[in-house]
């Protein structure tokens, strides 16, 4: 596949997106336009006056440590492996994108709320349904609020996006509506003595964009020329990158950029928000993305099926479902990591 790759740039991009839930449409247009390039050349950019209170963010990261502070076998009444759509504790080293490699993290997964009389998961749509909720004051609201907020900067970033395409009105947005859009709280909790190991391996995200919070530095993202660029730690910010459905959408246009966690010197969290498009779209280059004469550089992707299974290609609890034959991978699954910019770069890191 020989799509484009970002440029070879020293440092990413901020992005005042202030003016995408104003009126003027002039300046509407210049922040659209921001984020095209942004998303073209690096795939990366702080967005700053997102919106969301400081108070809001500080309750998810109070709830968050409240809650990684928990004995582990409280933590494991709420086990990812005993939810059947994907939600709870993800203790370290259940995750394991590369088997060989442990990422030295702990989550708390939780995704769009959904009852459980819905059409989806009365259907039995893997990963749709009600979030699982720690016992612990205020928990659900205080996370659930910061999730609400995260989507609706999605929804403005994903209507930027369709003007900095020069798409249709909903061309992107249409296709969002009951997304399976994750939202994790990772902790990387500090240990002195494992100064090699790696916080998070190198990936791209499966989904449009991703919005993430963290609270220290660490993140690491690798420009056009191969290198790794460090992402310095912006209070004042949300860090976005694009993910492989834009990528495909675009037809490569905009690029998802291979990123990872390094190990740092202090306790650390992030709450990445992944925007993904609803179960059942297929994400495949747009018609109006391609020039005369151009031919689609991606086969399309069912948007829900590839999140799915990715997810059981990168979980032990799944990956055992798998083996004893109580869950189907879906027809026409993609390895791990072999997916765009991450599957080119994949033999250098
Ligand atoms: O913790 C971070 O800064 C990044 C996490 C990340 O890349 C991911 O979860 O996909
Ligand atoms: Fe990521």
């Amino acid at each position: 596949m020989s799509t484009r790759q970002p440029t070879a740039f020293e440092s990413i991009p901020a992005i005042d997106i202030a003016p995408l839930f104003g009126s003027d449409t002039a300046a509407q247009q210049a922040t659209a336009e921001e984020l095209g390039r942004a998303g073209r050349d690096v795939g990366f950019f702080y967005v700053v006056n997102h919106g969301i209170s400081e108070s809001c963010q500080q309750a998810l990261f109070d709830q968050t440590k409240r809650f990684f502070d928990l004995p582990f076998e409280r933590k494991m009444e709420h086990y990812i492996g005993k939810s059947n759509n994907h939600r709870g504790y993800v203790p370290a080293g259940e995750e394991a994108p590369d088997p060989t490699k442990a990422d030295a993290k702990e989550a708390f997964d939780l995704s769009f709320e959904l009852s459980g009389d819905h059409p989806e998961v009365r259907a039995g749509t893997p990963m749709m349904g009600a979030n699982v909720w720690p016992d612990l004051d205020g928990f659900a609201d205080d996370v659930y609020a910061y999730y609400r907020n995260v989507f609706d900067v999605g929804r403005a970033l994903m209507r930027g996006f369709e003007q900095a395409l020069g798409l249709e009105t909903d061309a992107l947005l249409g296709r969002v509506n009951e997304p399976p859009s994750q939202l994790r709280l990772i902790h990387y909790p500090y240990d002195p003595n494992a100064t090699d190991a790696q916080g998070i391996g190198a990936h791209t995200d499966y989904e449009c964009f991703t919005l993430l919070r963290p609270t220290a530095p660490g993140l690491e993202v690798m420009n056009g020329a191969g290198e790794w660029i460090d992402v310095p730690y912006r209070k004042d910010a949300l860090i976005v990158n694009i993910g492989d459905m834009l990528e495909i959408w675009t037809n490569g246009a905009f690029v998802a950029t291979s990123h990872r966690v390094r190990k740092v010197k202090e306790e650390r969290y992030s709450f990445p928000l992944f925007f993904a498009a609803d179960y059942h779209t297929e994400v495949a280059p747009l018609p109006a993305m391609l020039d005369d004469g151009d031919t689609p550089k991606y086969e399309p992707l069912a948007a829900g099926d590839h999140l799915w299974a990715q997810t059981i290609q990168t979980f032990n609890y799944l990956k055992q479902r798998l083996a004893a034959g109580e869950i189907e991978l879906p027809d026409g699954a993609r390895g791990a990591g072999t997916l765009g910019q991450h599957a080119r770069h994949k033999d250098d890191v």
